[in-house]
């Protein structure tokens, strides 16, 4: 038996700890993993002074295809995630139009994806209000998990994705608790920070820290604790997205441990970019809920450290140039969403290994085995014998600034332009498939396979 691949050399991450291995790859899944492999292979690639590690499962993407192509696309976005060594992601029911909300809907956008991810994919279906004799539909088409607001979402086309009343989010809740699935939440009150958004705009107070202070930690805190309320009635399993605030850290894991089915992730621009910071770096880095104040920041690293967050992920949510531009300097007006997904791995592996000492079997749980456990995605996640090949090569030797021109964006906008991040992506590999290469660039055609995931079960398959 001749290997298709082999990996040698490596400083091989593996569920709980790092080891000088060799990995052989067959057919897409990983064959074995020993100190040495002597074995005839089609191709061997030396991976000497390189942390070899499963590939981030990006669970929280907007690629805003179809209808929004012109934001982003599958394209450009997954050529952009295997750059910053993503193999996997999911792709959220909203900014696309029509949004994912339907068994129609939802084959609309995998059709509009087929042939077109360079790496695997899986689609959310969104909870709105007027959906909830759908959300069935949508769990026979695989999808990973369902997701709604609780604030405004930020666009205005009447197509779009509607936030829920909490009417509908306790009944969504008990649909999806029924049929088995996890609803993914993003918690901010959404008439407060409306009302003090509408408040200080009409006071002409619109610069960065206005908008900062229209959204506060109560507002993404009172929201979290009344989903976890509802949820405890309601049996349904929750993920909460993107949470900022340490204290909302504290209520989850309180839930949790009181025995609530509930997660949480975060994403690299809360740790990395604080509020003092926005002005200057404009509205590149806002986002919703917005980025928080340095010494919040450092109380969600502890979090971190402590191993609270279960889970990072990028948020990529971009659009054109222009609705990142304001003429009279209104930052309400501009898009809330970050591009970022490039710089989720190397930026947090920087800041949180490399800086801060995380253990690197602790980060590789964060961005891969802690994703696919929690949304049920089989054969990823981990480098162990019979997984998919999802593999990246991490440089910690090598420093850059982070440029436009290495960008893979549809549109270049994201805040960590002109950051030095001290380390690289050198390869990744998606099911034993080299993707991209530091030296190459995006490697061959889009191979990515769409994830059918049926309540915890998953079919490899074109949908
Ligand atoms: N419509 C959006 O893409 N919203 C997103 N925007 C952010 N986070 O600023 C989000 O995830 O809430
Ligand atoms: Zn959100
Ligand atoms: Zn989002």
């Amino acid at each position: 038996m001749i290997y298709d691949l082999l990996i040698k050399g490596g400083k091989v991450v593996l569920k709980n700890e790092v080891v000088n291995n060799d990995i052989a790859i067959i057919n897409g899944k990983i064959a074995a993993i020993a100190e040495t492999i002597d074995h005839e292979a089609e191709l061997i690639i030396d991976a000497s002074d390189q942390y070899v590690m499963p590939g981030m499962i990006d669970t929280h993407v907007h690629v805003c295809e179809p209808g929004r192509t012109e934001w982003e696309g599958f394209i450009t976005g997954t050529k952009a995630l295997a750059a910053g060594g993503t193999t996997c992601y999911a792709d959220m029911p909203l900014n696309a139009l029509p949004a994912t909300i339907d068994r129609h809907t939802l084959q609309l956008k995998a059709e509009a994806a087929k042939g077109k991810n360079y790496i695997d994919y899986a689609f959310y279906g969104g909870l709105v209000p007027d959906n909830l004799e759908r959300l069935e539909e949508l769990s026979d088409e695989g999808v990973i998990a369902y997701k709604c607001f609780m604030s405004t979402c930020g666009t205005d086309n009447p197509d779009d994705f509607s936030n829920v009343d909490d009417y509908t989010l306790f009944a969504g809740m008990k649909k999806i608790a029924e049929l088995g699935q996890i609803l993914s939440i993003h918690a901010e009150n959404a008439q407060i920070t409306d009302r003090l958004g509408e408040e200080l705009t009409a006071q002409g107070r619109t610069a960065a820290a206005d908008y900062v202070f229209s959204r506060p930690v109560l507002t993404e805190v009172e929201a979290v604790k009344r989903a976890l309320y509802f949820g405890k009635e309601t049996k349904c399993p929750i993920h909460f997205v993107h949470i900022s605030t340490a204290e909302a850290v504290e209520e989850i894991m309180k839930a949790r441990s009181a025995g609530q089915d509930v997660s949480l992730e975060s994403c690299p621009h809360y740790f990395t970019i604080s509020a003092e910071q926005l002005e200057k770096i404009g509205p590149a880095a806002k986002c919703s809920p917005p980025l928080r104040s340095i010494e919040e920041q450092e109380r969600l690293w502890k979090k971190l450290i402590e191993g609270k967050i279960d889970m990072l992920t990028s948020d990529h949510s971009p659009c054109p140039p222009e609705m990142k531009h304001s003429p009279s300097n209104n930052f309400f007006e501009v898009w809330g969403g970050i591009t970022g997904c490039q710089n989720s791995v190397d930026l947090m592996f920087d800041e949180a290994v490399l800086k801060r000492k995380l253990p690197i079997t602790h980060f590789a749980r964060m961005i891969s085995s802690n994703p696919a456990e929690r949304f049920n995605i089989p054969n990823k996640g981990e480098i162990a014998v019979s997984m998919d090949a999802d593999i990246i090569f991490i440089d910690a030797n090598r420093s850059y600034v982070v440029e436009e021109e290495g960008l893979y964006y549809r549109h270049k906008h994201s805040p960590y332009i002109g950051r030095m991040i001290n380390c690289r992506i050198t390869k990744t590999l998606v099911r034993g498939k080299i993707v991209y290469d530091l030296d190459q660039g995006i490697v061959g055609k889009p191979l990515g396979k769409a994830l059918k995931l049926k309540n915890g079960r998953s079919t490899l398959n074109m949908i």
